[in-house]
């Protein structure tokens, strides 16, 4: 079996907890029947032993497994390969939840779509902007109704660029959650709404030039950016540059830049220049999400 999900960059500012968009940047896991049950891990992560182990896939997808074949058990060969930096607001996190989740119905021979995939997903991970476009590919706006996701997805355009700049310093999401305040005012939360609704429209209507004046938030963005204040000079840097919208992604420490391929290649060369400490990946978006082949 064979199972590859992509990065995915949440939030894009002010859709906080229901935009996100898919990077072609990929996870990639072999599965294959075995008499004992071993892990390979290369790639991102794979010196650090917590990661190594992969607990966090073999829980789910064991637990998913189980349920789908009545609680039957039965020992697989995993090689995982890793790609997508962890705890950088690339969705490290959800393309583990996603892939466990669709790995586990291909070795357990059940037929799955895509959104009971992504509707699975939000139990391990509950909220749906990353989760969804690593499922679904391209831009999706996301929301929750009980224990279901409703998301709309827009395919993205080859001629655009994902800039990350990957700081060496992890964000954790939960860590980064619990710093945002609980009220808010209702100036605060129109100035967030009306630029998500707006970001919204001009994705699904291909209106690159205006995401700048979209990409403006008073939820989450500053009081995160306040942790790694250089990220402030990064996105300073980054508009001035050529980006058409320089975001947070996810709940950090990376920060996303959309470009049009044409301006990629200078605005990274700025970028790697300005800010030799930090990683800098240009990658294209994707629109397939997450594939499993038995
Ligand atoms: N490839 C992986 N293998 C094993 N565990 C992983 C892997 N990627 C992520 N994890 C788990 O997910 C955690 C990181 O999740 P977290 O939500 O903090 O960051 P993220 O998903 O990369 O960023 P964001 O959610 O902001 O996009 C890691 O601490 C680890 O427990
Ligand atoms: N909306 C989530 C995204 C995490 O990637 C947050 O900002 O905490």
């Amino acid at each position: 079996m064979f199972i590859s999900v992509p990065a995915t960059s949440a939030n894009l500012g002010p859709g906080f907890d229901t935009l996100g968009l898919a990077i072609d940047l990929r996870n990639e896991i072999v599965i294959k029947p075995a008499r004992f049950h071993s892990v390979s891990t290369k790639g991102e992560g794979a010196d650090n032993p917590k990661i190594k182990k992969n607990s966090l896939f073999l829980h789910i997808f064991h637990e998913q497994y189980r349920k789908l074949t009545d609680g039957k058990r039965a020992t697989f060969r995993f090689e995982f390969t890793n790609r997508i930096p962890i705890s950088r607001g690339l969705g490290s996190s959800s393309a583990v939840i996603v892939s466990a989740i669709t790995a586990a119905h291909l070795a357990a021979g059940v037929k799955y779509n895509k959104r009971k995939i992504l509707n699975t997903a939000l139990r391990y991970e509950h909220h749906p902007d990353n989760i969804t476009p690593a499922v679904m590919g391209g831009f999706n706006v996301a929301c929750l109704e009980g224990e279901r996701v409703y998301s709309k997805k827009r395919r993205l355009p080859s001629y655009l660029r994902a800039v990350l700049v990957v700081p060496d310093r992890t964000i954790s999401t939960n860590r980064s959650r619990n710093v945002l305040p609980k009220m808010y005012t209702k100036e605060e939360v129109v100035y967030s709404l009306s630029r998500a609704a707006y970001m919204t429209a001009l994705f699904m209507s291909e209106s690159w030039d205006l995401l700048r004046i979209a990409a403006k938030d008073k939820i989450h963005q500053e009081r995160r950016m306040r942790m790694m204040p250089e990220l402030f000079e990064v996105q300073k840097t980054a508009l001035d540059h050529g980006a058409l919208m320089s975001t947070l992604s996810g709940s950090g420490s990376t920060f996303f830049n959309l470009a049009y391929a044409d301006d990629a290649k200078k605005l990274a060369a700025v970028l790697a220049e300005r800010f030799p400490q930090f990683r800098i990946m240009t990658h294209g978006l994707d629109n397939v999400g997450v594939i499993g082949k038995s």
